[in-house]
């Protein structure tokens, strides 16, 4: 299987010369072509660094990073055509004024023939769920809306990886869901996913978890092993914990019950702590 991330002894320091105090000290991490990857960690641990490194808007002191195989600091044309990156604030990356012309954007860069581009136009917004609203102004689109069209900007060119750096943050959880279930759908088309999120309950949808404390990978696993250190560890307390996987926590060390596999189907948590108040 091809590695869609690698990062090899990468080491980074926002200050410039600094070769002793790195920021991030030492990473080492390979994400796999069928990811669907949540990156955790607390405010300030390095989540958004990470992403800068790895398409290149920051440039490691040491170490190598690569995307399918190809070095950034190298190839980042390349790599732009089969890696995509969302920010959190819609607004920061729409460039024009109607939903077309900003999905139009990338592809004019690479220079794809006006047929593919409107075809490809029609594809993106059918998987985005915005297919009405194809002629209308951004700025008559709500919050979710405008994420999902950054979304169908980011698929154009049809990429191997799709990376979101929080895009659910700015949302109400029917338009988090929204996007949630886009995204699941672009992952069973063969992309891989890496979401930066804060909502631990968003994992469901994962199948692997890279939780970051203070510029170090301290957990990599699958997202069913997450689940359970969540449970079980005092360590992650520290982040601001669902209601379920609280009242999880505290039925395991209270009880010794564990709801590892049902900790999303809040009825079941509820069923389970019944018996015992
Ligand atoms: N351009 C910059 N120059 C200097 N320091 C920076 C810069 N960008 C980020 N930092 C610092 O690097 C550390 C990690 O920041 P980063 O944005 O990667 O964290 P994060 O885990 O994404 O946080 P959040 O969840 O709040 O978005 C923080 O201490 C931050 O202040």
């Amino acid at each position: 299987m091809s590695k869609a991330v690698e990062f090899k002894n990468v080491c980074f320091s926002y200050i410039q010369n600094d070769d002793e105090n790195y920021f991030l000290n030492n990473i080492n991490l390979s994400i796999d072509e069928n990811s669907y990857l949540a990156l955790l960690g607390k405010n300030g641990s390095g989540k958004s660094t990470l992403i800068k490194l790895m398409f290149g808007i920051e440039k490691a002191n040491k170490g190598e990073i690569k995307i399918f195989d190809m070095n950034i600091n190298e190839k980042a044309y390349e790599i732009y055509k089969i890696a995509s990156l969302v920010f959190q604030n819609p607004d920061d990356q729409i460039v024009a004024d109607t939903i077309e012309l900003d999905i139009a954007f990338t592809m004019e860069n690479y220079s794809i023939p006006s047929k593919e581009m409107h075809k490809r136009i029609d594809e993106v917004l059918e998987i985005v769920e915005l297919s009405n609203k194809r002629k209308d102004k951004v700025h008559s689109l709500s919050g979710g809306e405008k994420q999902r069209l950054c979304i169908a900007s980011s698929l154009v060119l049809n990429p191997k990886i799709l990376v979101l750096d929080e895009p659910t943050s700015m949302l109400d959880a029917e338009n988090r869901m929204k996007v949630i279930e886009v995204l699941k759908k672009i992952h069973s088309m063969g992309t891989a996913i890496i979401i930066v999120t804060h909502h631990i309950n968003e994992i469901e949808h994962c199948n692997e978890v890279v939780f970051m404390d203070n510029g170090s990978i301290s957990f990599k696993g699958s997202s069913d092993e997450f689940v359970r250190a969540l449970i079980k560890n005092d360590e992650f307390h520290k982040l601001n914990m669902p209601i379920n996987f609280k009242l999880a926590y505290e039925l395991y060390k209270n009880k010794n019950v564990l709801i590892d596999k049902d900790i999303f189907n809040y009825k079941k948590v509820c069923e389970s702590l019944w018996k015992y108040v």
